[in-house]
């Protein structure tokens, strides 16, 4: 078996949000300027060499959220039918086609990891994901880089469920040995009740009052879920926006540190 945390340099792990590079409330439809922009951001810190191994997730914005939503799949609540399963897992990888596209044409070596194909949920409601990190390890180890995505993933006692970009994040970030965690989105970064950016966050219960739910279709929790997750992280995590990815490759603070 291969060990995914064994060899050279700790990989940046890197989630661009649904709500970065779509439009979440028109189905199917990209945001063209984020996704652009983001892609141009990557593209410019692996050429100038800032960052040396990287991983990209994805979110799924008005590709992944609308089918699931349509079909009452999310991360808790699965589904036993094919052409639900169909309708999620085929919007994502033709979101992730279009993600990839645009990273090859700036000449980022990026290639599609599928979760679906790969990952499953333990029964229960905290079901345990198992993410296999062989292919997406020797992929970094062969230069590319690995862009995964929040799909369905197969959970034992209930057919399929979501598993969020988010939840992919920390499996990989944890099991890869990730030296730094990017999450980028339309916010700035983790914003208090009066709107100001939070600097940093070392507990849940400092910030809980702050973080609703997101403010556009979403089967997976929104920002409350992304702090959780990620306060559960060995390397420190940051939130961000668009503006902050340049920064946050080129190893700066940006946004809001979570460590
Ligand atoms: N305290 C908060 N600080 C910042 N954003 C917050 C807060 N509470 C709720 N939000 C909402 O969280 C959303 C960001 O999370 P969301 O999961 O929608 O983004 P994403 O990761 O880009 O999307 P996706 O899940 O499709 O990948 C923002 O739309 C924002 O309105
Ligand atoms: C709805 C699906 C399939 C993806 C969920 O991933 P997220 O947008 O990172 O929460």
């Amino acid at each position: 078996m291969t060990d995914a945390r064994a060899g050279s340099d700790p990989p940046v792990v890197l989630k661009l949000g649904g709500s970065l590079i779509t439009e979440k409330d028109r189905p199917e439809t990209l945001d063209e300027a984020g996704l652009d922009a983001a892609c141009d951001a990557v593209a410019d810190a692996l050429a100038a060499g800032a960052v040396d191994r990287l991983v990209v997730v994805h979110g799924g914005g008005s590709f992944g959220h609308h089918h699931a939503s349509e079909h009452g799949v999310s991360t808790t609540e699965g589904t036993r039918n094919a052409e639900a399963v169909a309708a999620v897992h085929g919007a994502m990888k033709r979101l992730n086609a279009r993600v990839l596209e645009r990273l090859r044409e700036r000449g980022v070596p990026a290639v599609p990891v599928h979760p679906l194909s790969l990952a499953a949920r333990a029964e229960g409601a905290d079901g345990d994901l198992d993410l296999p990190l062989g292919s997406t390890a020797t992929l970094l180890g062969e230069g590319f880089v690995p862009v995964l995505h929040g799909d369905g993933v197969a959970t034992a006692g209930d057919g399929v469920t979501v598993v969020s970009g988010d939840e992919l994040v920390v499996e990989l970030a944890t099991g890869l040995g990730a030296r730094r965690v990017g999450v980028c989105s339309t916010v700035s970064g983790v914003l208090d009740s009066d709107g100001n950016v939070i600097r940093e966050i070392g507990e849940f219960a400092a910030v809980a009052d702050a973080l609703g739910a997101s403010d556009a279709t979403d089967v997976s929790g929104g920002m409350a879920a992304k702090v959780r997750e990620l306060l559960g992280l060995d390397a420190p995590a940051y939130v961000f926006g668009g503006d902050g990815l340049g920064p946050f490759l080129r190893g700066e603070d940006a946004g809001t540190r979570i460590d």
